[in-house]
């Protein structure tokens, strides 16, 4: 494959730029803070000033980043992506964000004959640094079918799913589930503790039930100890509820377990935990 652009090193950017180096992808990548490239150096990168020298540079570009707004600002603004881009060139966004987010960004690009794909993924830190995410690609079925190599160290599996805004929406789906999920435990590690229980054994015994599932497994142990190392950052799930929820607002959707997440979500937030992993939510209901 050509040369990929990657903006965004973050978390899951960081993650997947050093796997595509590791696999022989010639990356350059471009951060907002740009300090955080350096390690990529290291590992093979190269370093683009702007988003739109990074595009200028590279046939097929990579965005990763936190939210709509920076999804938006990193294509929008001065020196963004759409200075250069133009026919024969394709813009792959990765970010979390919502169909309509992903549609403005989708029209801006095609409008200078760019092509693009939304492509969010499920999984995190680790699945990213293992290439075992699972991509939710909607948009340009071509550009699709080109960057396949690439997705194929990514992740373990892709999904093309039609058209622009379906990957976003399955992906609010999926995390709407999650952090549902993710506040259900939390209260039953809560209500195990506090009704003399020992929560390792609750998670034993879930573990060995129809309710087992990797998230708890893998966060479970931490949780009990308090420690919450961010690899979803509870910020984005927050986020991730707000717009799953706003998807249902448009729907019709009455989500009333989603709705609670999320204030608890929002609640951890006021008290200085966005920037842990989202499993510190456990925190809104153990002081
Ligand atoms: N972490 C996870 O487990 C998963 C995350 N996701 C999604 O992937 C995306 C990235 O997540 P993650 O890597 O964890 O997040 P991080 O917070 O670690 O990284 C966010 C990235 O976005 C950049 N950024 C933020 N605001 C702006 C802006 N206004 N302009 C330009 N760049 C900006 C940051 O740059 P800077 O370094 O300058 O702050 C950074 O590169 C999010 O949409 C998240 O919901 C999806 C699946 C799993
Ligand atoms: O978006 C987060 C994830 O784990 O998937």
């Amino acid at each position: 494959m050509e040369e990929i652009g990657f903006l965004g090193i973050g978390i899951m950017g960081r993650a997947m730029a050093v796997n595509l180096l590791r696999h022989g992808f010639k990356v350059t990548v471009w951060n907002r803070t740009l300090s955080r490239c350096d390690e990529l150096v290291q590992h093979g990168a190269s370093v683009g000033e702007t988003p739109a020298a990074v595009i200028k540079k590279c046939k097929y570009t990579i965005a990763m980043l936190s939210d709509p707004a920076a999804a938006l600002s990193v294509v929008f603004d001065k020196h963004g992506a759409l200075e250069h881009i133009c026919a024969g060139k394709g813009y792959i966004d990765m970010s979390t964000v919502d169909a309509d987010t992903s549609s403005q960004i989708s029209q801006a690009i095609t409008s200078k004959g760019g092509s693009f794909l939304e492509a969010p993924v499920s999984g995190s830190k680790k699945p990213a640094e293992d290439g075992q995410l699972v991509i939710l690609a909607a948009g340009d079925k071509d550009l699709y079918d080109q960057v396949v190599p690439a997705f194929d160290v990514l992740g373990k599996k892709s999904f093309f799913l039609g058209q622009i805004g379906n990957g976003a929406k399955m992906k609010l789906v999926v995390n709407m589930i999650m952090g549902s999920m993710m506040n259900a435990f939390s209260e039953g590690i809560v209500l195990a503790d506090k009704s003399g229980l020992d929560p390792h054994t609750l998670l034993d015994v879930l573990d060995l039930g129809a309710i087992a599932n990797p998230m708890f497994k893998m966060k479970g142990p931490a949780m009990i100890k308090n420690s919450y190392p961010p690899a979803f950052p509870l910020k984005h799930q927050q986020k991730d509820m707000r717009l799953a929820l706003a998807l249902g607002d448009e729907n019709a959707v009455p989500m009333p377990v989603a709705a609670a997440a999320n204030e608890a979500f929002k609640k951890a937030r006021s008290l200085g935990l966005g920037d842990h992993d989202f499993s510190a939510v456990f925190e809104t209901l153990s002081k």
